[in-house]
C-alpha cells in the first residue's frame, strides 16, 4: 500500500516493529516465549504457571470457534468479550488477554483486528510460522451463540464443532495439536483434569502439553507418537487422545517426523483461524512491512515564528545486506519539494545516520533516523523522498513511495503550543494555523478520537468528538491563521493514559480538503 494509509499505518507499524523506538509493546510482553501476564523481561515469571502466548493464542481460538459456515456468523470479531461467563469459556485467560489488547486499539482498527496480530507476533516470536495478517476484523456488538468445544465431549461432537467452524476431521487434529503445542491445563480451572500440581511456584497448577511449552515446534507430536506425552488431555481426558487418533495416527505421525511440515501446515491452519470472520466482513490484503516509511513527520512553528519539520524515517529489509548494516554507516537524507512543485538540492536533510534509534522486527532488519529541519516557510513543502543506502559506499537509492514522492502538506498544521488535554469533563484545546494566502477557509474541524469502556465487554468502543476549529487571529507568521477548537471528553471517558488517543486536523481551503491525519495525543495538561 501506499503511505500515507491510516486504516493500515498504525498495523504495519504493531506488526514490523517488535522491540524498541515506536514499538507498542506487544512483543516485549511475550518475550521469552514463557512469559506470564504481567510479567516482562527484566522481571522473571512470578510462578503463576501462566503463559501469555498460550493465553492469547486461545483466547483466539475460542473467539473463532463459534463460527457457523452455513450461515456465515459469527468467527473472530470480539464477541470472545461478551461470552466469558460461559462454562465453555473457563479461567481469567479470556479477560485478561482483552485487557492487555483494548489498550491498543485505536480508531482506526478493532479489538479483533490487534488480538489476531498479537497472536501473529506470538507464534511467530515463540518460533513457529510466518503467519500472513490481514487487517479489517470488524468487532461483534453483542455475544454469539455458543459452541467451543469442551474435553467432556465425544469426538463425535468435536468433529462436528469443527465442521461447523470449516475445518475437517483431519484439519481438526492438525489445528489441536498446533494450538497444544504451547501451554497446558490448570488445575485451578479444570481440577477433574489436573490434581496435585499447584506449588508455591505453579500458583494455578499447569500440567503443560508438551515438554517444550515455550517454544513453537512439533514436541506435542513427537511426545505423542514415542509414547512420552505428557498431554493431560490424554493422560487424564480422552479428548487429545481421541483427536489425535482419529486417523490411525497418520496426522501426527507426520507432524511427528518432519517438524519444518509441521510449521509449514500449522501456518496455514493458524492463518485459516485467524481470518475466519462472519461472512459480512471483507479482510484486505496482507500487510507486508514497507521498505521505507516516515513515522511521525510533524511541522510545527518554533518559538521564533519559523517553520520546522520533524520526525523519523524507518528502513525494513529482509536481505542479508540489511541484517549486516551498521546504521551509524548508513547515509539518509531526506529531500523535500516545496508548494509549488520545485525540488532544489537545498532542500536536503544532512545525512541523518548519527540520529538512529534502536528497533527490531520479527520479519527482518530495521532502523529509524531522526531528522529536523528547518523549512523557508514561504516555500514550504508538499512532499519528500528519501535516498538512502546500506553503507556509504553504495550508490544511494531513492524511495519514492510508488512514484509520486511521500505526499505531505502543510496548509493546516497543528501546534502544541497552547494546545492541552483537559481532565475528564474540563475542556480540551486543540490550536492550529492554516494558511492564509490560498483562498476562504470554508470549513475546519478537529477529530478527536478515544476509545472508552462500553457494557458487558473488556474490547473498548471508539469514539470520535468532531469540533469546529474556529479563527482565532493571527500567529507568528504573516502566512498562517491561528484556529482553535474547545470541547469537553465525557461520558465514560476512560483516561487518556489507558487509550490510545489520535486526532485529526481537516481544513477545506479554496475548495480543497487538506488534512493532517493521526496527531499523537496531547500531554500537556489544561
Ligand atoms: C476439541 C478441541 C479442543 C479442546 C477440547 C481444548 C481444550 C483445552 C483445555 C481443557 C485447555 C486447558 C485450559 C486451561 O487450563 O487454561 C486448553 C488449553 C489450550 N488450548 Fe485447547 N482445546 C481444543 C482446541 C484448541 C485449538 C484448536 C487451539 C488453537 C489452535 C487450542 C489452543 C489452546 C492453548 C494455546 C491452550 C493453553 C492455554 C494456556 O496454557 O493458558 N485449543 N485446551
Amino acid at each position: 500500500y501506499i503511505w500515507p494509509n491510516p486504516q493500515l499505518d498504525g498495523l504495519e507499524d504493531a506488526y514490523t516493529i517488535a522491540v524498541g523506538f515506536a514499538a507498542n509493546g506487544i512483543v516485549d510482553s511475550i518475550s521469552p516465549c514463557t512469559l506470564s501476564p504481567g510479567d516482562s523481561s527484566d522481571q522473571p515469571p512470578s510462578g503463576t504457571g501462566r503463559q501469555t502466548v498460550a493465553e492469547w493464542l486461545r483466547t483466539a481460538y475460542h473467539d473463532m470457534a463459534t463460527h457457523d459456515s452455513a450461515t456465515g456468523l459469527g468467527g473472530l470479531d470480539g464477541s470472545i468479550g461478551y461470552e466469558t461467563d460461559r462454562p465453555e469459556n473457563v479461567g481469567t485467560a479470556f479477560n485478561t488477554t482483552m485487557s492487555f489488547f483494548n489498550v491498543l486499539q485505536t480508531s482506526h482498527f478493532s479489538f479483533s483486528d490487534i488480538l489476531s496480530l498479537g497472536v501473529t507476533l506470538a507464534i511467530k516470536n515463540c518460533g513457529g510460522p510466518s503467519i500472513p495478517f490481514r487487517p479489517g476484523r470488524i468487532d461483534a456488538t453483542e455475544a454469539g451463540p455458543p459452541g467451543v468445544p469442551q474435553p467432556t465431549e465425544s469426538l463425535e461432537t468435536h468433529v462436528s464443532e469443527f465442521a461447523r467452524q470449516g475445518f475437517n476431521a483431519t484439519e481438526m487434529i492438525g489445528l489441536v495439536a498446533c494450538g497444544h503445542t504451547l501451554g497446558g491445563v490448570h488445575q485451578v480451572d479444570f481440577p477433574s483434569i489436573v490434581t496435585n500440581a499447584i506449588t508455591p511456584d505453579n500458583q494455578e497448577g499447569v500440567v503443560h502439553f508438551d515438554d517444550t511449552f515455550g517454544v513453537y515446534d512439533n514436541r506435542i507430536a513427537v511426545q505423542y507418537i514415542n509414547g512420552s506425552t505428557v498431554d493431560p488431555l490424554i493422560l487424564n481426558s480422552n479428548s487429545d487422545a481421541a483427536i489425535f487418533g482419529s486417523d490411525g495416527n497418520q496426522t501426527m505421525r507426520e507432524f511427528a517426523g518432519d517438524s519444518d511440515f509441521f510449521i509449514s501446515r500449522c501456518g496455514e491452519l493458524l492463518e485459516r483461524m485467524l481470518n475466519t470472520v462472519p461472512s459480512s466482513v471483507q479482510l484486505g490484503d496482507v500487510i507486508e512491512p514497507l521498505t521505507v516509511k516516515p513515522y511521525q513527520p510533524n511541522l510545527f512553528f518554533n518559538a521564533t515564528g519559523g517553520l520546522q519539520f520533524s520526525g523519523s524515517i524507518r528502513i525494513f529489509g529482509t536481505s542479508n545486506e540489511a541484517a549486516a548494516a551498521n546504521p551509524l554507516d548508513m547515509p539518509v537524507k531526506l529531500v523535500w519539494t516545496d508548494r509549488h512543485g520545485t525540488s532544489s538540492p537545498s532542500y536536503t536533510t544532512p545525512a541523518v545516520s548519527a540520529d538512529f534509534l534502536a528497533a527490531t522486527s520479527l520479519f527482518g532488519s530495521l532502523q529509524f533516523f531522526q531528522f529536523d529541519v528547518d523549512l523557508d516557510t514561504s516555500l514550504g513543502i508538499s512532499s519528500f523522498v528519501v535516498d538512502w543506502a546500506y553503507d556509504a559506499q553504495s550508490a544511494l537509492t531513492t524511495a519514492d513511495n510508488g512514484g509520486a514522492g511521500f505526499p505531505f502538506q502543510d496548509v493546516v498544521v497543528f501546534q502544541h503550543a497552547a494546545s492541552c488535554h483537559g481532565a475528564v469533563n474540563k475542556n480540551s484545546t486543540i490550536n492550529a494555523v492554516i494558511r492564509n494566502d490560498m483562498g476562504t477557509v470554508s470549513n475546519a474541524y478537529v477529530d478527536y478520537h478515544f476509545t472508552s469502556n462500553q457494557q458487558g465487554t473488556l474490547a473498548f468502543k471508539q469514539n470520535t468528538i468532531r469540533t469546529t476549529l474556529v479563527h482565532a487571529g493571527n500567529s507568528t507568521s504573516p502566512l498562517y491563521d491561528t484556529y482553535s477548537a474547545s470541547f469537553v471528553v465525557n461520558d465514560g471517558f476512560l483516561s487518556v493514559d489507558a487509550s490510545i488517543v489520535t486526532f485529526d486536523l481537516v481544513a477545506v481551503v479554496g475548495g480543497q480538503t487538506y488534512q493532517s491525519l493521526d496527531n499523537p495525543q496531547l500531554f500537556t495538561p489544561c
